[in-house]
C-alpha cells in the first residue's frame, strides 16, 4: 500500500485541475478535474497527513459525467459526498467510497489503495429476486413467464458470459455474449457485482445489470447459479434468494435433454453440478425459499407469490419524478446526518429558491456502485 506515491505539492495539484479538498481522519483527499491529454478525466490523490506523501488510488466505478466542478464533504471514515455543479440534483449526488467494505475488500485483492465511485440515488429501490437452481430445472422458463405477464414490474439482469449463444439467443437480451480477456479486466476493474465459472465458461453478472433496472424502478430478476447466489448475499445488496428444485433427479435429466441444446458431454457436465448445487440449497442462511419446479403453473403462482410480496412504493421518488429538481445544487453545511444543500446563484435567478435537507440516516446497500436510501425534503423559501 502507498508505493504509488508520487512527488507532487499541493499547488502543483491547483495547476492541474478544478479541485476539491476533503479532510477524512489523517488523510487530505483531492477530488479535481484533469485536462492533461485530450480526454478530461476526474483525478483523486490522497494526501497522507502525517508524512506528506501523496497516493493516488485506484479508482473503481463509473465515475461522474465530467462538470466544470463539485463541492464535497465527509460522511463519515467510509465515505465522501460529492454534489456535481451544474446538473440536475438527482443527477449530481455521488459518494466517493474510501474505506467502506467494498473498498477494504478491493484493496485486499490488489494490495494498492482503492476508491470507490458510487452513484446516490433517492429512495430505496425494489429488492433484486436472485433465482438459482441446477441447469434445465425450468428457472428460465419461469422467469420469461414473469416478464411476459408484468412487463413493468420486473426487470432482467442480462449477464455476460463467455459461453457461445445458442440458437434464438440474441446478444444484450439475453446475455452481453462476451470475449474471456474483455470480462476478466471488467471483473478486475470492480465492474461486476459477481461472476463465477459454471459449466466451464465464465458467467457474471455486472453491477450495471442490477442498477440500471433497478433505477427504472422496476424489481430486478437475476437467474445466477449458487456459486454467484453466495456473492451476492456477501455483497452489500440486500436482495430475496430464492433456489428452484427438481421433482426427481430423473425428471431434471429428462428436461435437460428434452431441451435439446446441449451436447452429450454438456449434459453430464451439467448434471454432476446439479448435484453439487442440491447438495447447497440447504447451506444455513443462503437461500430464504425453496421452490419445487414440478407442475410449472403451480410453481410459477409461488414464485409470483415472493415476488411480488414486500411491493415497496419509493415515495421519495415522486419528489425528484415531478420535475421539481431540475435545478443544480451545491453543498451549504452539515449537521448530524443531514446535508443543507442550497440552488447554484444562477438557478435562484431562474426561480429555484427552496434550500433543502439530505437526509443520509438511511442509507442502503444497493449493488456497490450505487448508494441508495438518500431522502430529500424541502426546508424553506427565501
Ligand atoms: N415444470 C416443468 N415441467 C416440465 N418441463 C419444464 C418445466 N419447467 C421447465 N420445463 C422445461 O425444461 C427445460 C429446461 O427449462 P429452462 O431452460 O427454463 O431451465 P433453466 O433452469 O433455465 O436452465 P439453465 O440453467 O441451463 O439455463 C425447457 O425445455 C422447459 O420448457
Ligand atoms: N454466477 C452466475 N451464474 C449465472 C449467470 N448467468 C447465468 N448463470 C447460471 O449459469 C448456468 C448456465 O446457464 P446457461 O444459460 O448456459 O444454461 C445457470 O445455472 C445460470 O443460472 C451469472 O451472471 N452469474
Amino acid at each position: 500500500m502507498g508505493e504509488e506515491a508520487v512527488e507532487f505539492s499541493v499547488e502543483k495539484v491547483a495547476e492541474d485541475c478544478k479541485q476539491s479538498t476533503v479532510d477524512v481522519g489523517d488523510r487530505t483527499y483531492v477530488i479535481g478535474r484533469s485536462d492533461d491529454d485530450s480526454k478530461s478525466s476526474i483525478i483523486i490523490k490522497i494526501l497522507e497527513k502525517l508524512t506528506q506523501t501523496w497516493v493516488v488510488p485506484t479508482v473503481l466505478g463509473t465515475q461522474p459525467t465530467l462538470t466544470e466542478s463539485q463541492s464535497a464533504i465527509p460522511v463519515n471514515d467510509e465515505k465522501i459526498l460529492i454534489i456535481e455543479k451544474g446538473v440536475p440534483l438527482n443527477e449530481s449526488i455521488w459518494f466517493l467510497e474510501i474505506d467502506t467494505p467494498f473498498v477494504k475488500q478491493q484493496r485486499k485483492i490488489k494490495g494498492t489503495e482503492v476508491v470507490s465511485w458510487s452513484k446516490g440515488v433517492i429512495g430505496v429501490g425494489q429488492k433484486p429476486v436472485v433465482i438459482s437452481g441446477p441447469s434445465g430445472v425450468g428457472k428460465g422458463t419461469l422467469i420469461a413467464k414473469l416478464m411476459k405477464d408484468y412487463p413493468s414490474k420486473f426487470g432482467f439482469s442480462v449477464s455476460h458470459t463467455t459461453r457461445s449463444p445458442r440458437e434464438k439467443e440474441i446478444d444484450g437480451v439475453h446475455y452481453h455474449f462476451t470475449e474471456r480477456s474483455k470480462i476478466e479486466k471488467d471483473i478486475s476493474e470492480g465492474k461486476f457485482l459477481e461472476f463465477a465459472h459454471v459449466h466451464g465458461n465464465i458467467y457474471g453478472t455486472s453491477i450495471e445489470a442490477v442498477e440500471s433496472v433497478t433505477d427504472e424502478g422496476k424489481r430486478c430478476i437475476l437467474d445466477i447459479d449458487v456459486q454467484g447466489a453466495r456473492s451476492v448475499r456477501a455483497s452489500s445488496l440486500e436482495a430475496i434468494f430464492i433456489f428452484v428444485c427438481p421433482p426427481s433427479f430423473e425428471e431434471l435429466e429428462k428436461r435437460l435433454r428434452a431441451r435439446g441444446t446441449e451436447t452429450e458431454e454438456q449434459i453430464q457436465k451439467r448434471l454432476r453440478n446439479a448435484r453439487a448445487e442440491l447438495d447447497q440449497s440447504n447451506s444455513p442462511g443462503l437461500f430464504d425459499h425453496l421452490l419445487v419446479n414440478d407442475d410449472l403453473e403451480t410453481c410459477y403462482e409461488n414464485l409470483k407469490l415472493l415476488s411480488l410480496d414486500d411491493d415497496q412504493e419509493d415515495s421519495d421518488d415522486l419528489f425528484i419524478k415531478d420535475g421539481k429538481q431540475t435545478a443544480s445544487f451545491c453543498i451549504v453545511s452539515k449537521h448530524d446526518s443531514e446535508i443543507l444543500l442550497q440552488p447554484e446563484p444562477n438557478e435562484a435567478k431562474n426561480g429555484a429558491t427552496s434550500l433543502l435537507a439530505l437526509d443520509l440516516s438511511s442509507l442502503s446497500g444497493g449493488a456497490p456502485g450505487r448508494t441508495r436510501g438518500l431522502k430529500i425534503r424541502s426546508i424553506n423559501s427565501f
